[in-house]
């Protein structure tokens, strides 16, 4: 019997636990998040956006069929068109403009993220970089639904969050996110047990590196 994408969170379940019900998560959720705090984060999570099209660009580089190659497109077109978008419109809204942008210094949360992924990806083939990716995909459409389904999670004008949960709520993200799934549930299927073994140490690197980020913007850390 193969794997699926299931297996890959099972086999870390106390970190993926930890990162998609982090206190920077549930904070958000209830509107209460230091604004300071969240403006390091935004900030920051700029940066990683950008490095982040360029790993799903070398998911396209690596691509050996045109199906591939166009999922490793749609997953660029998502941050790019939907979530990079929106990010500088939250970063605008939040009083954070497009120069301070492009100055930003990158925090040593980012840093080590962004650069374990396309490390990951150079080094190993498609499905080690698009492993190294999931938890960044599949973890914050996962995120969206977890505070849903959250009682203390306030909707609408009285949580100056609610923009931020709604873009991953949303049916363009959650698409991907199944999209994403799907893909990864296709090659796991196909996998030995010694490669599973592989793969989950990169999801769980990579998770670790998420809970990394969230922290990161709690303590506001450079
Ligand atoms: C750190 C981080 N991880 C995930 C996402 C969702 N693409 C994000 N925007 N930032």
């Amino acid at each position: 019997m193969g794997y699926a994408f299931d297996d890959l969170k099972g086999a870390c379940h106390h970190d993926w636990r930890a990162y998609i019900e982090h206190d920077f998560v549930r904070q958000l959720g209830a509107g209460t998040l230091e604004a300071g705090a969240f403006r390091h984060y935004l900030k920051q999570d700029y940066l990683f956006l950008i490095h982040f099209s360029r790993a799903y660009a070398l998911a396209a580089y690596k691509s050996r069929s045109l199906t591939d190659l166009r999922h490793a497109h749609a997953g660029l077109k998502t941050i790019l068109d939907v979530e990079l978008q929106l990010h500088i419109d939250f970063c605008r809204d939040w009083g954070i403009d497009e120069a301070e942008l492009a100055a930003l210094p990158e925090a040593k949360a980012t840093l080590a993220y962004t650069r374990y992924v396309l490390d990951t990806g150079n080094r190993g083939d498609l499905l080690d970089l698009h492993v190294a990716l999931a938890p960044c995909l599949v973890g914050y459409g996962e995120i969206a639904q977890w505070l849903a389904a959250q009682s203390f999670t306030v909707r609408g004008e009285a949580n100056p969050y609610d923009a931020w949960i709604a873009m991953y709520a949303g049916d363009d993200f959650q698409a991907a996110m199944r999209d994403e799934i799907a893909w990864l549930n296709g090659r796991l299927a196909e996998v030995t047990p010694r490669r599973f073994e592989e793969l989950a140490t990169v999801f769980r690197d990579a998770t670790r590196l998420e809970i990394d980020f969230w922290q990161m913007g709690l303590d506001r850390a450079d």
